[in-house]
Formats: C-alpha cells, sequence, structure tokens
C-alpha cells in the first residue's frame, strides 16, 4: 500500500495533534452539555473514533452512511442514504463528524434534512477542508486542515474503498488510477 502512495501530506503525528486541539475546543464550546456526534461513514471513522477519546464531555455516538462519490473521485452529486441514524435528534444539539468537505454535496443534503427533523443546534466539524472544491455554500464551524484541490487517501478517506486504513494521509500515484 505505500508503494502506491505519492506525497504523504499530513503525517500520523500532525493528525493525532490536530485531533486533540478540536477536541478541546468543543469540549470547551459544549461544556455542560451533551451533544450527539453523528459520524458520517465510512470516511470519518477513524477521525469520529480518535475525536471522541479527546473530547471530554458526555457525547453519545451515532452512525449514518451516506455515498456520492461510489469507486470514482468525482462526486456523483446524487446523495444516497445507505444508513440512517438509530436515535432521534428533534431537540438535540448535533455535531456532524466529516473526514473531508469537497464539493459540500453530502454535507448540504444531510444538514437540510436534520433540520426537517427539528434538531436544536447543527454544527459541522471536519478534519480536511477542501474550500476550492466547493459547488454549494457551506463551511465547517471547526476544521482540522484546509487541502489543496487533490484527492487525498488515508485515515479514513478511500481509493475505491481501499487505503482508508494508512495512518497518515497523502496522494496516490497516477498509475494507480488506471488500474
Ligand atoms: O463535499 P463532498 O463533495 O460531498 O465530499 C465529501 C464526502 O465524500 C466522501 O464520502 P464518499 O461519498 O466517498 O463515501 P465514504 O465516506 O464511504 O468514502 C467523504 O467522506 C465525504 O462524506
Ligand atoms: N478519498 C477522498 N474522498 C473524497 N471525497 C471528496 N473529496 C475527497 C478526497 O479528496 N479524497
Amino acid at each position: 500500500m505505500q508503494q502506491d502512495i505519492l506525497e504523504v501530506l499530513f503525517t500520523e503525528e500532525m493528525i493525532q495533534d490536530k485531533v486533540r486541539e478540536l477536541g478541546a475546543a468543543i469540549s470547551r464550546d459544549y461544556t455542560g452539555k451533551s451533544p450527539l456526534f453523528i459520524c458520517i461513514l465510512k470516511g470519518a471513522v477513524m477521525f469520529m473514533a480518535d475525536l471522541a477519546k479527546r473530547t471530554d464531555i458526555p457525547l453519545e455516538m451515532d452512525f449514518m452512511a451516506i455515498s456520492s462519490y461510489g469507486d470514482s473521485t468525482k462526486s456523483s452529486g446524487v446523495v444516497r442514504i445507505l444508513k440512517d441514524l438509530d436515535k432521534e435528534v428533534e431537540g438535540r444539539d448535533l455535531i456532524i463528524v466529516e473526514d473531508i468537505i469537497d464539493s459540500g454535496l453530502t454535507l448540504s443534503y444531510l444538514r437540510n434534512l436534520l433540520l426537517q427533523r427539528n434538531a436544536k443546534s447543527i454544527r459541522i466539524v471536519t478534519l480536511f477542508d477542501k474550500p476550492e472544491g466547493r459547488t454549494v455554500n457551506i463551511s465547517p464551524n471547526y476544521f482540522g486542515f484546509q487541502v489543496p484541490n487533490r484527492f487525498i487517501v488515508g485515515y479514513g478517506l478511500d481509493y475505491a474503498d481501499k487505503y482508508r486504513n494508512l495512518p497518515y494521509v497523502g496522494i496516490l500515484r497516477p498509475e494507480v488510477y488506471s488500474h
């Protein structure tokens, strides 16, 4: 797997330091509250697990699987819910946990859905933000790193469902896409 990586952009240590910072900020902002962390599967699974451990408040967790990319590096524009939440969100403080915001289509769809379900508040935390990719107007409340307009993999982020288990984040060699 390592040999498929052209360049490492964010090392394991950089990621873990940033996750600690984000956990501390959320803990401060949500003191006395018990927000529901909503992990957007599958990409956000690593970030959710690490962030929750660094957040010192009585949070709850739920999981939603959404896909708009399939096996491609471009969003299809069609957002599909593959698994819905188990919990009711009405009247709750929600924190949507994402690995990356690119076009913004996934989050824009999701935020509208959760507003319709009468959430009390909705904030978004993403580890990576790719502002140049944006086609809809949405921005995170908390973000770890801004990334260039390149397709990145690792730490939950996949290409064709692979590379999610890399502990760091990087860019694939061009040959990998032509296989
Ligand atoms: O801002 P957008 O352009 O909508 O892109 C962001 C979404 O794309 C990825 O999910 P993907 O659809 O690849 O599913 P996955 O998390 O299961 O890999 C990522 O995890 C975000 O949810
Ligand atoms: N793996 C991966 N998924 C994405 N979804 C939206 N942007 C990206 C990206 O850069 N990498």
